[in-house]
């Protein structure tokens, strides 16, 4: 009898035949006849069969669904069939690209376990590895090939399971670790206690995993939304153009749900902490900053003139007017405070001295004249005050009044900025180091053939172009204080170059690029053609996850956002490390790639660098879905603008700031014939806005108020 609780197999059948024909299928159920025997039941729960043929697309699918549900994941997967020579046999190929590390020897011990029975073993290419906390294992397609593998190895993959998933797993709390490696009798107590009463804790008590269904003939069935893991996946490049999907596997999505995605995919920023230094500028404080000195730290003059003693309510004094000994001098200097000031006497001093104790106001040097000097004529003997309308405290900044000591002087998620105010508080206050949140590093690569170096003097030839999309690119990430690293261009032929560039900069550690990037941004590459890699390099060579790979919006509509897993190669990973890197696949077009830069790749660097955290800035800032990215303003169009009647079109203008009536205007940077064409990076140039036309029919008038996103400063205009 199969126990329902334990660890979750799930097995997939692999087979042109089966998938046609089910009931033909005989390894199925000799692999679930192993979970379900005496010995290994207690361990494992009733393994999910499915049945799919030898197709990339469809052994993909099915591992991803599998494995990629944090909360819901199966903790093992055997897929039988495929791993020959035969020309259909492309399981390993599948299924290699997800594994995110692999376990050579458990494909040695099958091996050798078979290599007993038969030297064709030899001819087995089998792979095993685990994907996320999935373990993940190929075995042949006979029944009695299935079955000596897996029981070559069984025994140990309860442990192995258990490692993948992590000591937190629900799944193995519902059991316990010991209880589990107990059963599969990997520890001396061998008990056999039956565990079902923990079916309602474990939640697993269904056998059949809800997300899938099948059809007759064993195929998935396409539900009407879709998450990325049950969508088809990218082209195969190897199957050629003939093969290629005539319509976009990838779902048209709306701006704001590419935001929300972006937003919600994008890591948590982590905490560095950094000495003031003006390399502060462009970071968030990841801390509240509290005054660690006084400003002023003493009682300080601030204008240059008389110290003096004046009446206050209480003391009924001589008045301030009248002529006076000057009894001492205090400059701004740092060695020593001036003596008491006496009754009757005043103390020359100077802006942002020390006030002599006694003293209690400042008299400009304006307000006197000089009414004797001492014999040799060089020093003020005595002063007249020519004012009588001196008020205490008059001209003196007490100690503290500007920061008093230990004051919050600044705010967790205040950004360090250009204009200096921050950075001055933080020196005025003698702040030694802040933490801060660290900046993510960026790289941008551009990809095609067709490509050239901007600065390459050879004349083009045939259908060379310029590579501009890096330059503008890369200025406009410096433009928002980030440092980028330029990871050049890599060509779609040979095969390979982009997924190399990819795992290089996403590795970090070659001799041009020492640091690994947190964000990859590509240009080029996302769309319909048949030499268009990215989706498929990412998917299938980098076992990455494609969030969206279309967005309803006009330039830009194949913008692509992706995440793939990361493995830190350095042994030390500390909790600072992010888990997983993203990738942003713009469209080639260069206004497309800039204007997509602009409104998907900026909210996500605004979350890494910490402007997330902060309140203030999200009231106040940013477009309206997530609080993050370009700042939303409106203006008054100049001039009528026609509408693109089904995608939102960023529509690239001037955003001018008028003197006279106080307004701002708005101005296309061109509408006739090619002005908004998205290979036209002319029309960023000089422009400092794009306006948000949502999709209608006609034209927007001319007056009207339209929301635009200030990529720019604002230009003044009388
Ligand atoms: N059948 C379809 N074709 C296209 C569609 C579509 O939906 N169905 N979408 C179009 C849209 S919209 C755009 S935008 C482009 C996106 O193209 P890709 O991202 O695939 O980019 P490429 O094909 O590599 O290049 C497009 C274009 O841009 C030039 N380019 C590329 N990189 C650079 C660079 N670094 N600097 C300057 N210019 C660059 C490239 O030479 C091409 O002219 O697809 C449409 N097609
Ligand atoms: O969406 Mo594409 O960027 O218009 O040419
Ligand atoms: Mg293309």
């Amino acid at each position: 009898m199969a126990s329902s609780t334990g660890l979750k197999p799930a097995i997939l059948i692999i087979s042109d035949t089966a998938s046609v024909n089910p009931e033909s299928d005989k390894t199925g159920p000799a692999l679930t006849e192993i979970f379900a025997s005496a010995q290994h039941s207690n361990t494992w729960a009733s393994p999910i069969v499915k049945i799919v043929s030898d197709d990339c697309n469809q052994i993909q699918s099915a591992l991803k669904e599998w494995a990629d549900d944090q909360n819901d994941y199966i903790n093992l997967i055997v897929t039988s069939g495929g791993t020959g020579f035969a020309v259909r046999d492309g399981t390993p190929e599948a299924v290699s690209p997800l594994i995110h590390r692999h376990a050579p020897g458990l494909v040695h011990g099958m091996i050798a376990a078979s290599l007993k029975v038969t030297p064709f073993a030899m001819m087995a290419r089998p792979v095993a590895g685990v994907r996320n906390k999935t373990l993940i294992l190929t075995l042949p397609g006979s029944p009695k090939g299935a079955k000596e593998n897996l029981e070559a190895v069984i025994s140990l993959l309860p442990h192995a399971c258990i490692q993948a998933a992590g000591a937190d797993s629900r799944t193995i709390h519902a059991k316990g670790v010991k209880k589990l490696e107990e059963d599969a009798g990997l520890t001396s107590t061998n008990n056999q206690t039956n565990i079902k009463g923990d079916d309602q804790n474990t939640g697993h008590s269904h056998h059949h995993h809800h997300h899938h269904h099948h059809n007759h003939l064993g195929h998935t069935v396409p539900k009407a939304h879709t998450s990325p893991s049950d969508r088809p996946q990218s082209n195969d490049p190897n199957a050629g153009p003939t093969r290629r999907y005539r319509s976009s596997p990838y779902p048209m999505l709306s701006v704001e749900e590419a935001l929300r995605i972006i937003v919600q995919e994008t890591p948590e920023p982590t905490v560095v902490e950094a000495p003031i230094t003006i390399d502060l500028v462009g970071s968030v404080l990841a801390e509240d900053v509290y005054a660690g000195e006084a400003v002023p730290a003493y009682r300080a003059s601030i204008v240059d003139g008389y110290a003096v003693i004046v009446p206050t309510e209480e003391t009924q004094g001589p008045r301030s007017k009248g002529i006076f000994p000057v009894a001492s001098v205090s400059h701004a200097q740092a060695t020593s405070m001036p003596p008491p000031l006496e009754h009757g006497t005043i103390a020359r001093i100077t802006t942002g001295a020390p006030l002599p104790p006694n003293a209690n106001a400042v008299v400009m040097v304006e307000d006197t004249i000089l009414a004797s000097t001492t014999p040799d004529g060089k020093e003020e003997a005595t002063v007249e005050i020519l004012t009588d309308d001196i008020k205490p405290g008059e001209n003196v900044r007490e100690a503290g009044s500007d920061v008093s000591r230990g004051s919050k002087i600044l705010s967790k998620g205040d950004l360090i900025s250009a204009v200096g105010g921050e950075i001055g508080l933080l020196a005025s206050t003698g702040t030694r180091n802040v933490k801060v949140f660290k900046k993510p590093i960026i790289g941008v690569m551009s990809t095609g053939d067709e490509l050239v170096s901007h600065d390459d003097p050879t004349p083009l030839h045939g259908g060379q172009i310029r590579d501009s999309n890096r330059p503008s690119l890369l200025s406009c990430l410096r433009s928002w204080g980030f440092d980028a690293v330029d990871l050049g261009i890599a060509r779609d032929t040979p095969a390979g170059e982009i997924e190399r560039g990819l795992r290089d900069a996403l590795r970090g550690l070659t001799p041009a690029q020492p640091t690994a990037v947190d964000i990859v941004i590509t240009t080029g590459g996302v769309s319909m053609g048949e030499l268009d890699l990215l989706k498929p390099t990412i998917e299938r060579a980098l076992g990455g996850t494609i969030h969206f790979g279309r967005v309803s919006m006009k330039p830009g509509k194949p913008a692509t956002f992706a995440t793939v897993p990361y493995k830190s190669s350095v042994s030390s990973t500390t909790q600072q490390e992010r888990e997983k890197r993203l990738i942003f696949s713009l469209p080639g077009n260069p206004a497309s790639a800039l204007v997509t830069l602009n409104l998907f790749v900026l909210p996500s660097l605004h979350k890494l660098m910490g402007l997330a955290s902060n309140d203030r800035q999200q009231q106040h800032q940013h477009n309206a879905t997530t609080g993050l990215g370009l700042p939303l303003i409106s203006a008054r169009l100049t001039h009528s603008i026609p509408l693109d009647p089904k995608r939102t079109e960023y529509h690239r203008a001037v955003v001018t700031a008028s003197r006279s009536d106080g307004l701002l205007y708005a101005t296309s940077t061109g509408i006739a014939g090619v002005g908004q064409r998205s290979s036209r990076v002319g029309s960023l140039a000089n422009s400092n806005a794009l306006l948000v036309l949502h999709p209608g029919k006609g034209v927007i008038k001319e007056n009207q108020s339209v929301e635009a996103l200030l990529m720019g400063s604002l230009v003044a205009t009388d």
